[in-house]
């Protein structure tokens, strides 16, 4: 369990990027942060490995203050993913995903080989170890990123808009394996995006941020999108996304649901 107890951060420009926050992410759980550009996402995401730490009030991780830890050995037992895969570029892509086992320790062929297995595991061909960052398309090193992360099986991840940078459509993908892999899993997720649709898929629970760190909404996406608290969360969700009617139409043999413009939004299963 992760909570941020009345945090705040003032950066020594002044800028006040997180203004009193508290949040519980609960053990096993994934907690999307959402908001747009500057409301403290990354701010917030990085007190948890003390890469940033608040200029007030403390975050706890399993009840433990995560200042009395030595920011090193924090950092390595916690997985990060960035949204540009943040790899050493002139590392192996096996190699990128074993250092921080070898560095807590592991010996290197025994870190390699489970790189190995952990590349199949995020859907990648162990083949491409051999392979630099470079030589990946954007999709295949986030992939890398998030194996990376799971390198040395940590409790928690961060997730700092990981999927932000590639395609529509490998993005879902990318999506739909991590809802995958946390089912096998069942880590400690912190996610962060400016998509809300990302939000409502990939959190269990979703933090709607104004600036500075605020909170406009918490709760599960159902609750958020039946009743969004203030203008601004039914502006951010979508206006028309609360209120949009479906209905199913026929199409070659296909259930489509059309909004009620007749706006095409999706294949019904089945
Ligand atoms: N190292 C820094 N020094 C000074 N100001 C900073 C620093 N990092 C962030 N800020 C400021 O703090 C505020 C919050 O930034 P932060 O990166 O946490 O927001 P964000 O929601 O993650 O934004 P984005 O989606 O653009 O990444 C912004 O106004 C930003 O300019």
């Amino acid at each position: 369990m992760i909570e941020f107890e009345h945090v705040s951060k003032v950066y020594p420009g002044g800028a006040t990027a997180v203004h009193d926050f508290s949040c519980v992410v609960p053990s096993h759980r994934t907690v999307v942060l959402v908001g747009s550009s500057g409301s403290g996402k990354t701010t917030l995401l990085r007190m948890v490995n003390r890469m940033v730490d608040p200029t007030a009030g403390r975050v706890l991780i399993d009840g433990d203050d995560v200042r009395e830890r030595d920011p090193v050995e924090l950092r390595r037992s916690i997985g990060y993913v960035m949204q540009h895969g943040g790899l050493l570029p002139h590392r192996t892509v096996r190699d990128n995903v074993a250092t921080v086992p070898i560095l807590s320790g592991v010996s290197r062929r025994e870190a390699r080989t489970s790189a190995a297995g952990l590349l199949e595991r995020v859907g990648l061909d162990p083949a491409l170890g051999d392979r630099y960052p470079a030589q990946l398309s954007g999709g295949q090193q986030q992939r890398v990123g998030v194996a990376r992360a799971l390198a040395a099986d940590p409790n928690i991840l961060l997730m700092d808009e990981p999927f932000g940078a590639v395609d529509p459509i490998v993005r879902r993908e990318l999506q739909r394996e991590l809802l995958e892999l946390q089912a096998e899993l069942g880590k400690t997720i912190v996610f962060v995006t400016h998509d809300v649709d990302e939000a409502f898929l990939l959190g269990d629970e979703v933090v709607v941020l104004e600036s500075g760190g605020r909170i406009a909404q918490r709760g599960a996406p159902a609750e958020i999108l039946a009743d969004p608290a203030s203008d601004f969360v039914r502006d951010f969700v979508g206006a028309d996304r609360a209120e949009r009617r479906l209905r199913p139409v026929e199409v070659g043999g296909r259930s489509v649901a059309v909004d009620e413009d007749g706006r095409p939004v999706g294949v019904l299963g089945g």
